[in-house]
């Protein structure tokens, strides 16, 4: 076990996903009275895998494109998390987002431990045939250590129900029968879930509702604001919606709009949904991502990237609720300035984790080979995420904290419980837990 201190391992965050989950992993085991060797367990992916991934393009050009798939931890159960297709992807991201799957797994109590996938390519320098190919090429070369008991991908940033497609068809094809519980957010028709691709707004909204009961807002008479209008963002905008929130403004990488007296949400998602961007729907003002997150609404959220709420957009945020509906989008520094401002978060490992709520339930129903309706379905993740967000917020108060570090310590409590029982831990006192 090493024995150097965890804050000279951290060293300065910058904007480094990897050492931000690192801080607060170490702040969090503290602050549950663990010893310090916890926090050095969960800092390193269990297994770290990095691929090339050479393309043919269309002019007969050959491209190389690097991809990684982390895994955490496995001790409550095959690892499990995105795959993402973005420029911006690197090796401490995809390491941070599965020690993030890790945890929200854990949150929710899933038998699911974590993993995370991306590839360093921006999608629409592709054309469709080139993504097929990047994609299946992916999963053959991550083929020795994925597999429905081992590690199990999903959809993220820029990557669809038609890439699980493509990706799941490959896997099959090398292993030469059908194995549907390899990939969950595949479409419907070859084993998908009802109800997943909507899983992850479904949540995110379960969670603002259960934060405006905890602070006494009205959501019939809340303001929203959102950045990222993708899978999260959009679903997130149709729930907020259809539960009174009224939504003024919304972003994506195409720029924003904004309208005083609400967005016609149900107009939008049909517009978004035959093909178009954002920065081309007609009569709203236009808005920048900075002049989003100022806007005087009651709940703001980030649905897109990380790093967004920073030392320089915190200050201006005057929302009472933030929910981190993407995965990192607030720096050490802006989360900061938004505690001392009193603003609610509800953190990312908390307020996405409908998404993988609902892939496991694919993933159950793959192994049954029996499928569930759509009801039960959005019964089962609404009882998950009402559970979790209890858990959380108990915590919180509790220890007397802030939501994120609750969060943490929800997550890192069950994730030692495991380790406890297959005796990695061997004479912890963990009874303060
Ligand atoms: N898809 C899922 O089930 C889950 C996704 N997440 C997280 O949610 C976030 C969004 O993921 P998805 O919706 O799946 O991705 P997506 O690829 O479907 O959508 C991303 C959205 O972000 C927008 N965007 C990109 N750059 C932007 C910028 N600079 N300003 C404003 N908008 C920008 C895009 O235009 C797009 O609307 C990510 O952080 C992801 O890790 C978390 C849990 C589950
Ligand atoms: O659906 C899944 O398995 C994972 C979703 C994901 O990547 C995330 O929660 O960040």
């Amino acid at each position: 076990m090493e024995k150097h201190k965890a804050e000279a391992d951290i060293a300065t965050h910058d904007q480094n996903p990897y050492k931000i989950v690192k801080q607060l992993l170490s702040e969090s085991v503290k602050q549950l009275g663990l010893d310090e060797s916890i926090y050095h367990i969960l800092k390193k992916p269990m297994r770290v895998m990095e691929v090339s991934i050479p393309i043919r393009k269309e002019d007969g050009s050959v491209e190389n494109y690097t991809g990684y798939r982390s895994q955490h931890l496995d001790v409550l159960g095959p690892c499990k998390g995105g795959i993402r297709f973005h420029p911006s992807v690197t090796l401490d991201e995809v390491k941070a987002l599965s020690i993030w799957m890790s945890l929200k797994s854990a949150i929710i109590e899933l038998p699911l431990g974590g993993g995370k996938g991306g590839v360093i390519v921006n999608p629409e320098d592709l054309n469709q045939r080139e993504l097929e190919e990047l994609s299946r090429s992916y999963i053959r070369k991550i083929t020795p250590v994925i597999g429905p008991e081992k590690d199990i991908p999903a959809p993220d940033m820029n990557t669809t129900p038609e890439i699980m497609a493509w990706m799941i068809d490959e896997y099959d094809k090398l292993r030469g029968y059908n194995i549907p519980g390899l990939i969950t957010g595949k479409p419907i028709i070859i084993g998908g879930s009802e109800g997943r691709l909507d899983a992850t707004g479904r949540g995110v909204v379960i969670h603002i509702r259960e934060a405006a009961n905890a602070l006494n807002i009205d959501l019939s008479r809340a303001t929203a604001a959102l950045q990222g209008f993708g899978n999260v963002g959009s679903a997130t905008a149709k729930f907020l919606h259809e539960s009174g929130v009224k939504v003024v403004a919304v972003t994506d990488v195409s720029g924003g709009i904004y309208k005083e007296d609400g967005l016609n949400i149900p107009a939008l998602l049909e517009f978004i949904g035959e093909g178009n961007v954002i920065a081309d729907f007609k009569e709203c003002e236009s808005i920048s991502n900075e002049e989003m997150f100022a806007l005087p609404v009651d709940i703001l959220i980030p649905a897109a990237l990380e790093n967004q709420i920073t030392s320089e957009t915190a200050p201006s945020i005057k929302a009472k609720i933030v929910a981190e509906a993407a995965n990192g989008p607030t720096t050490p520094e802006g989360n900061k300035i938004l505690e001392e401002k009193g603003t609610f978060i509800i953190p990312d490992i908390l307020c996405n984790a409908g998404g993988v709520t609902v892939s496991y339930f694919e993933w159950v129903q793959n192994t049954m080979n029996y499928y569930w309706k759509e009801d039960r379905v959005n019964k089962e993740l609404e009882e998950k995420m009402i559970a979790a967000f209890k858990r959380v917020y108990e915590m919180k108060e509790n220890k007397g904290c802030e939501m994120r570090q609750a969060a943490y310590m929800v997550g890192i409590r069950h994730l030692v419980l495991a380790l406890q029982a297959r005796g990695w831990i061997q004479n912890g006192d963990l009874s303060k837990l």
